[in-house]
């Protein structure tokens, strides 16, 4: 078993290392972040995802897992070096390599292995390892050899061990048979298919993917767009498009957009990549813009719906950017709240995991909630923008219920429309015609 390091505890560091130590490693996490640290040795994961803690509990009971904050201690003496530190949107909207930078270089002032592998996790741009490998000599001392490979990372958040474990494939890019074979015979245990390239190819393949799942995605919307104009639903016709294989149903859901710390980011890294060595990607910027437009279609329906939103109480259901997890990072409903509170609406928000991390994005500009009773309360209309279980699965006539004026506008479609028909609901979603429910109702709508 071989001792390995990891540089960073985000979401991809933490479980790597974690699912590493599972299969029989010795693994050792190393962060900047000394409250993370504090937290993770204590037994707390800092971030939310399934069956995870359990996970890190039993391999440092077992001695397989320990945390530290020190380059030293954690990079000293491991045979593997794995580098999952953020990379995240810079002001020019590339990928920023600070933080890759800073590890690669502790990395060459601390390592003492001779073949030590420095691998990178992170998301890079196409000819960061070989920056990497600069970065690590510049601060060598002695005369060590190391091999560098890229090793993107394709798990979801909300399912990051399940995907560690039967995810689609594991891509390896390096420059010598010797790092390839090495990296192959670590992966081998995971039983997942993998796959050998060069270094610039494997990290092509990260970013392009991403992209091309975010292609899907806009895609969706923009056939969900026109269902509008047509009177057609979305979901029956995206399903008959994935139902050719050679497509597939998969993120073929049209919603309010998508966000989250990678698709958006590596679709406009792919885009500033193209621009960059003179290839016209017109494709790839348009995926960006009709995710913007995405991102608001819904605040315009209610805006044609209402004419002026000023001092509506709006409620809004999911703050994360999916279901599953707590991470709000360029979620739909960070542009939608501060667009709503431009409106002069006052907004109302329930999230399950994700209230503490929007606190800290948007502060006070919106109220938050404890439940999914108290947003809807006295609310004018209520937007869903999660598709969290618990919000799938209201029953329907709670809206009805609680809200002053049942107007619910569904970023997730999370309703279908027959059950909505039968219930005293006014219903706006993507792709699908307007409903007005059964008319048995006490209040008119306005
Ligand atoms: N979050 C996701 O689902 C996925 C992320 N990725 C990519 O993986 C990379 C990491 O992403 P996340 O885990 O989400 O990031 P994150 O932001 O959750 O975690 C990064 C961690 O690195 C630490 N760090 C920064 N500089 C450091 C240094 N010099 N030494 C040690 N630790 C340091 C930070 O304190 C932080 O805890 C990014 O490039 C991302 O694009 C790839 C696939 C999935
Ligand atoms: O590079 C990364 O970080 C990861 O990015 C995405 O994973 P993640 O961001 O966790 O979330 P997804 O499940 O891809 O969802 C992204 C966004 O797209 C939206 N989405 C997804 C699917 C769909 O059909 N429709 C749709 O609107 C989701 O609501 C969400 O806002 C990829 O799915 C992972 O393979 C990749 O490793």
């Amino acid at each position: 078993m071989k001792k390995i390091a990891i540089a960073g505890t985000g979401y991809v560091g933490l479980v790597t290392g974690v699912s590493l130590a599972e299969i029989g490693h010795d693994v050792i996490c190393v962060d900047k972040d000394k409250r993370k640290i504090e937290s993770l040795r204590s037994g707390k994961t800092p971030i939310y995802e399934p069956g995870l803690e359990e996970m890190m509990r039993k391999n440092m009971q077992k001695g397989k897992l320990f945390f530290t904050t020190s380059s030293f201690v954690g990079f000293k003496d491991a045979d593997m070096i794995i580098i999952a530190v953020g990379t995240p949107k810079d002001e020019n909207g590339t990928l920023d390599l600070q933080y890759i930078e800073q590890a690669a270089k502790e990395i060459g002032r601390n390592i003492t292995k001779n073949n030590a592998m420095i691998v990178t996790k992170s998301t890079v741009p196409v000819g960061a390892n070989r920056k990497i490998k600069e970065w690590i000599q510049t601060e060598l001392k002695g005369n060590i050899k190391f091999f560098i490979a890229a090793n993107p990372e394709f798990l979801r958040q909300g399912s990051a061990l399940y995907d560690t474990f039967h995810g689609d494939r594991i891509i390896i890019g390096a420059e010598s048979e010797e790092a390839l074979d090495s990296l192959e015979a670590l992966y081998q245990p995971f039983g997942i298919p993998i796959m050998k390239t060069d270094l610039k190819s494997a990290e092509l393949i990260k970013t392009a993917s991403n992209a091309f799942l975010a292609l899907k995605i806009s895609y969706a919307n923009t056939i969900a767009g026109i269902c509008e104009q047509i009177g057609a639903n979305i979901e029956d016709v995206s399903l008959g498009i994935g139902m050719d294989s050679r497509i597939g149903t998969s993120f073929l859901k049209a919603g309010i957009g998508f966000g989250g710390s990678c698709l958006p980011k590596d679709t406009a890294a792919l885009a500033g990549l193209a621009n960059e060595v003179g290839e016209p990607a017109q494709l790839i910027h348009d995926i960006l813009e009709v995710n913007k437009r995405q991102e608001l279609s819904l605040l315009k329906k209610a805006i044609h719906r209402f004419k002026s939103l000023k001092g509506k109480n709006v409620a809004m259901l999911g703050l994360s950017f999916k279901p599953e997890t707590d991470d709000v990072r360029d979620a739909a409903s960070l542009t939608l709240a501060r667009q709503l509170v431009m409106e002069g609406a006052k907004v109302t928000a329930y999230d399950p995991a994700a209230v503490e991390n929007a606190k800290k994005v948007l502060g006070d500009l919106i109220y938050y909630a404890d439940s999914i009773e108290q947003a809807l309360k006295n609310a004018d209309l209520a937007f869903i923008v999660t598709e969290w279980e618990e919000i799938r699965n209201i029953r329907l006539n709670l809206f009805y219920e609680w809200m002053r004026e049942p107007i619910i506008f569904d970023g997730r479609n999370c309703f279908q429309l027959d059950k909505v028909k039968k219930c005293p609901l006014e219903y706006h979603s993507i792709g699908r015609p307007i409903v007005i429910g059964n008319s048995n109702v006490k209040r008119q709508l306005k």
